[in-house]
């Protein structure tokens, strides 16, 4: 039964390479053997069939008259012979031995934008990111806002004075500068060619309005995610939260934001970072990235 089940589905396949053993390897099948398969005996079939894969297909060097065509080898029985002795007996077969070398290119390192309304844990996703994941360079930005408690220079921002940063932005020094509540802000250009030379994927941190800059500057070559809060009031939560902003700066900040949310559409991504969900939310943003690495065009970005 099992045999007649095996030579009906030989006989139907057209690209079962016993059948037509040139759909597997290239080779200009012999019409009489394939139209032997076709005989009504499902036994003598298969028989036919497993002669023909040991030895008789790649038996006839009269048949095969250039230089391309494979050496005559019988194939080992694949249960009995050891696997350098059946390698080698199909390298000849197939005229060339195996390479280790990579099938694909190994991907080219990615400009990742995070970016969202205030509060909603753009900082947090990306120093959690930050402690999970390696071989990324999360690229400092220059600002001429004052230092906030806690703060490094150097690691969380490069903190400049505001004629600092004009005489960088007048030196073509940052990427994209953009002023933000009163405070320039703007992403020095070397670091990312640095990092990028050395196979690190970037990540950019910026505002909406800095997002939409870069769309501009960087189009497609780079992949742009947009982080939100679950709903508005977890991200005023938030923002209340950190007591970072005077009252007045907290009016300004939820307006603004209440606008910026409308921007999703200009992102490829979005990340919902919900109230004590952080790990899912840097989850979601692996997996984008590794995502992106596994793209079949990819993204080719020069700064
Ligand atoms: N998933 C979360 N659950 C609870 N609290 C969170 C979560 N993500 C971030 N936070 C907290 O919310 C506050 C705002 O987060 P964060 O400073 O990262 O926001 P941001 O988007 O970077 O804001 P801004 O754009 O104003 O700098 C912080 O106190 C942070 O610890």
């Amino acid at each position: 039964m099992l045999v007649r089940r095996f030579c009906v589905s030989l006989s139907r396949s057209e690209i079962n390479p016993i059948c037509n053993p040139s759909k597997l390897f290239n080779f200009r099948t012999n019409p009489q053997k394939i139209r032997i398969f076709s005989c009504q005996n499902p036994a003598k079939l298969a028989l036919q069939a497993a002669n023909i894969i040991t030895h008789k297909s790649y038996s006839s060097n009269s048949q095969m008259g250039d230089a391309r065509r494979p050496l005559s080898v019988p194939i080992p029985d694949i249960e009995k012979a050891d696997r350098s002795e059946l390698l080698r007996a199909l390298e000849t077969s197939l005229g060339s031995s195996f390479s280790s070398a990579p099938l694909v290119p190994n991907p080219n390192p990615l400009i990742i934008v995070i970016s969202g309304p205030s509060g909603v844990g753009k900082d947090a996703v990306i120093k959690r990111l930050r402690e999970v994941r390696e071989n990324i360079h999360f690229v400092v930005t220059a600002t001429s806002r004052p230092m906030r408690p806690g703060e490094v220079d150097g690691r969380d921002y490069f903190f400049v004075s505001k004629d600092e940063f004009l005489g960088m932005v007048e030196k073509g020094e940052l990427l994209e500068h953009a002023l933000v509540y009163g405070d320039y802000k703007g992403i020095p250009k070397q670091q990312i060619r640095e990092f990028m030379a050395k196979g690190s994927d970037i990540v950019l941190r910026v505002d909406i309005q800095g997002a939409a800059t870069l769309r501009r500057i960087l189009g497609n070559s780079a992949v742009f995610i947009f982080v939100v809060a679950e709903s508005e009031y977890a991200m005023v939560n938030r923002l209340i939260g950190r007591k970072t902003e005077t009252r007045e700066m907290l009016l300004v900040r939820i307006a603004t934001a209440r606008e910026e949310v409308k921007h999703a559409n200009n992102f490829d991504y979005v990340v919902v970072n919900a109230d004590g969900q952080l790990e899912s939310a840097v989850k979601l943003v692996e997996s984008v990235i590794d995502a992106e690495k596994a793209r079949v065009s990819p993204r080719n970005v020069r700064i």
